[in-house]
């Protein structure tokens, strides 16, 4: 087997585990060491064509990890750009705020804005890695918006010229339901990203899961060679899974924001009772949030089969079947908006 995963490493061939019948397992010792980039600074690149020129620099036996991201980095992203560290000789972060998948009455001019911040973690976090990790940060894309979109993008979707792509009908399923725009900008800016950045790899979170249900399906229409690669959701101590939105919810907010994890948690214990009648586990969520009280509202909580998101009706063992739910956190105070969180869990 050693042999073939050399090989694959050599020739730039996917290592796949399609391949060898074998669940995926990253060796250090494959990536041959003249690849490694332990020295390289990491560079933010703004333009396209900077970018371009590192990338089309590099020597075929490195690869590329790209973890896409829109900013204001926590612990969830620096998990992504770690897992892209241990299987690639370079790590590509993007960080653009994307117009596209924000309608015009959503949070895009307030969504929370700390590149200075962000790059400093990356760079905290090359400094972290341990020698026999073989990748580190060696670019952050950080472009404009002329850069991603040059015939400009207003929100409201009559009035956007260009080119878009729709992957259906997954996108107009749960988050498509609040936000019918979303998966259009998603899967446009990321098949722009894609493009620009030329990955072997690409890292995205469970906590997106329908996102990563979308590209999925993505790399494939669209003949990507790519392989995407998703993490698990990180969690702050009680539970609540990291969010860069998080930052909104302050006090009393920040305490009922727990009550989505909760209503999941709650199904999941049922289930490993014994309950698999989907109908009795989503009423059991919906009752923990009423019982939260009128400080938040469920928007849907929802069981489906991981590849085409169709609702199941019982939650067979061995599907992966997608526990998922959105919930908004409403105002207390003036000034405050409504906080919409989401979350999900797999039934195994
Ligand atoms: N808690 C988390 N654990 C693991 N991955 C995460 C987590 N939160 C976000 N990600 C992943 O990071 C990538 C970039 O996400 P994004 O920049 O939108 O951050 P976010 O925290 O999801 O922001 P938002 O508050 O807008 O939902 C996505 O693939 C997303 O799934
Ligand atoms: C994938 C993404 C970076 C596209 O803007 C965004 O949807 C996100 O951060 O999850
Ligand atoms: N990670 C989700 C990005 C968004 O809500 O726009």
């Amino acid at each position: 087997m050693l042999s073939t995963l050399r090989a694959c490493a050599l020739r730039r061939v996917s290592y796949r585990p399609a391949n060898l019948h074998k669940q995926y397992t990253y060796i250090p010792a494959l990536i041959p060491p003249q690849a490694r980039t332990y020295t390289t600074k990491m560079q933010t690149y703004h333009a396209v064509s900077t970018y371009r020129a590192w990338r089309y620099s590099l020597p075929p036996t490195s690869t590329v990890g790209v973890v896409p991201t829109m900013g204001a980095l926590h612990a969830g992203h620096i998990s992504l750009a770690r897992a892209a560290a241990s299987e690639n000789t370079h790590v590509v972060v993007t960080i653009f705020l994307n117009p596209a998948q924000f309608s015009p009455t959503e949070d895009l001019a307030s969504y929370p804005k700390t590149l200075e911040t962000d790059l400093k973690k990356l760079e905290e976090l090359n400094a972290s890695l341990p020698d026999d990790v073989p990748g580190r940060i060696s670019a952050v894309f950080v472009p404009t918006v002329a850069e991603m979109y040059p015939a400009g993008i207003p929100l409201v979707r009559d009035q956007q010229v260009g080119t878009f792509v729709e992957v259906i009908p997954l996108s107009a399923k749960l988050e498509g339901g609040t936000r019918p725009h979303f998966f259009r900008g998603v899967a446009t800016v990321c098949t722009k990203l894609f493009n620009i950045t030329s990955p072997n790899r690409v890292y995205f979170g469970q906590k997106d899961v329908q996102q990563t249900v979308i590209i999925r399906r993505l790399l494939l229409d669209l003949q990507f060679d790519i392989e995407l690669r998703v993490i698990p959701t990180e969690r702050e101590q009680d539970g609540l899974a990291m969010s860069s939105r998080n930052v909104y919810l302050k006090g009393r907010r920040r305490e009922v924001a727990i009550t989505i994890y909760r209503a999941l948690k709650a199904v999941e214990e049922m289930y490993q009772n014994g309950e698999n009648r989907a109908s009795v586990l989503l009423e059991k969520a919906r009752e923990v949030v009423s019982s939260a009280g009128s400080e938040v509202k469920l928007d849907y909580v929802s069981l489906n089969e991981p590849q085409l998101l169709e609702e199941v009706e019982t939650v067979e063992k061995g599907r992966g079947i997608i526990l998922s739910a959105a919930m908004w956190v409403l105002p207390r105070e003036e000034g405050e908006g409504t906080v919409r969180l989401i979350d999900n869990l797999i039934l195994s």
